[in-house]
């Protein structure tokens, strides 16, 4: 068995469940209360809250514990400006606040947990290291704290990401998905996912029915899923894992795609043209983050695809994990001119072609690649 990467996928994937508890504790309380203060708008007007900046240094914190923080190196999406700003004292005891309280869960998962409560300098500090640029040397890690902030302050669904890249290459991937229901009709945006939150705390819920978390390791060949680690009860590790793996559907017609939500991050009368011409015919899945990869990973949709306006950088951290876990469950990852995601070249995805096309298979990407060299022309993107 090839033992490489198996300690950094270990602390990785357990990062994510306390992550993941961080954020299902802000998003009740975000839902529940007039915590309108929780959500702050960024300079080009997309929301940042405390659980953003929470996991960002509740994971930074956890990886520097497990692995040194001399040997982390870390590219995240939050920076500390508006959280050091004197206007939000508030806002940063509760970013505090609910780091403390997550890490000290953090121990059920035999992960280190802070001799006394974290101090505000040193979540201040958690939070900054994660400043790395990327490149194509070395190994470093990547997060998206939470991905789909829109779908998460909505009360829908939104993912925590990390990854880790060695010499450009994607080799680990985690995502938590918290709201990721077990029946896949409902994970359509128009369901409210919190509506339900009161199962979660009866105690005798399912596991699996709402809420995982999926890993894979590059070269591997298969991804994994599990069940969110359940609060306050002590759990057994290894815990349990089902394999994952792609639909089988080939055909347009039986096929689903899926897109973001919202029309200013990808052109949907562009997609919607392509799916004509290939002949998808369902409605489109549109929802929120990279829960749309965790979907072609388990095989409840067929094909994402994504084309940002003109002049728009994708992230990395937008697309790392769900990249490396859709391939190793079977899937075709490509940019919209049939090529690898380059992540290389720093933050961004430079060189991207035109948009993102992330299938089950290659008889659907062929398709949806053909069709967008034939149709880019007369499209207005
Ligand atoms: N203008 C524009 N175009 C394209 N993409 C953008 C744009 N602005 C932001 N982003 C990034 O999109 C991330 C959310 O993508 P989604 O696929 O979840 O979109 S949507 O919310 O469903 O509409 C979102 O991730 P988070 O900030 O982590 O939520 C952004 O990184
Ligand atoms: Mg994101
Ligand atoms: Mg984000
Ligand atoms: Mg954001």
């Amino acid at each position: 068995m090839d033992e490489r990467f198996a300690q950094e996928l270990d602390v990785a994937v357990k990062a994510v469940h306390v992550a993941c508890s961080l954020c299902q504790r802000v998003q009740r309380r975000l839902l529940s209360s007039a915590a309108g203060d929780a959500v702050l708008s960024k300079d080009d007007d997309s929301p940042v809250t405390v659980a953003d900046w929470g996991v960002q240094a509740i994971v930074s914190w956890l990886l520097s514990e497990s692995f040194g923080s001399q040997n982390v190196s870390l590219v995240a999406e939050e920076d500390v400006c508006a959280l050091s700003d004197p206007s939000s004292v508030k806002l940063l005891s509760s970013v505090v606040e609910v780091v403390n309280e997550c890490l000290d869960g953090a121990s059920k998962l035999g992960l280190h947990k802070p001799i006394k409560p974290l101090g505000t300098s040193e979540v201040l500090e958690a939070i900054r290291r994660c400043n790395a640029n990327g490149g194509p040397h070395g190994r470093f890690w990547v997060l998206d704290p939470v991905d789909g902030t829109l779908g998460f302050v909505r009360g829908n669904q939104y993912a925590v990401a990390l990854a880790l890249i060695e010499d450009g290459q994607v080799v680990l991937g985690v995502l938590g998905c918290p709201n990721y229901p077990l029946n896949k009709e409902l994970l359509s945006y128009h369901h409210q996912p919190h509506q339900n939150q009161s199962k979660l705390t009866s105690g005798s819920y399912d596991l699996w029915e709402k809420g995982c978390v999926m890993y894979a390791k590059r070269g591997s060949g298969k991804a994994w899923m599990q069940p969110l680690v359940p609060q306050d009860v002590q759990v057994e590790w290894p815990y349990e894992a089902k394999l994952i793996r792609v639909s089988s559907v080939d055909d347009p017609a039986m096929a689903t795609f899926c897109e973001p939500v919202e029309k200013a991050n990808s052109n949907q009368t562009f997609t919607a043209g392509l799916a004509h011409t290939v002949g998808l015919r369902k409605q489109p899945l549109r929802v929120y983050s990279m829960v749309k990869y965790a979907a072609i990973a388990r095989g409840d949709a067929e094909v994402f695809m994504k084309f940002a306006r003109c002049g728009y950088k994708e992230k990395i951290w937008d697309h790392a994990a769900g990249v490396v876990i859709v391939q190793e469950a079977g899937g075709v990852v490509t940019d919209a001119g049939g090529r690898p995601l380059d992540f290389s070249r720093g933050v961004f995805l430079e060189g991207l072609d035109r948009g993102i096309i992330v299938c089950c298979g290659s008889t659907l990407h062929e398709k949806i690649v053909g069709a967008v060299y034939a149709s880019w022309d007369s499209s207005n993107l």
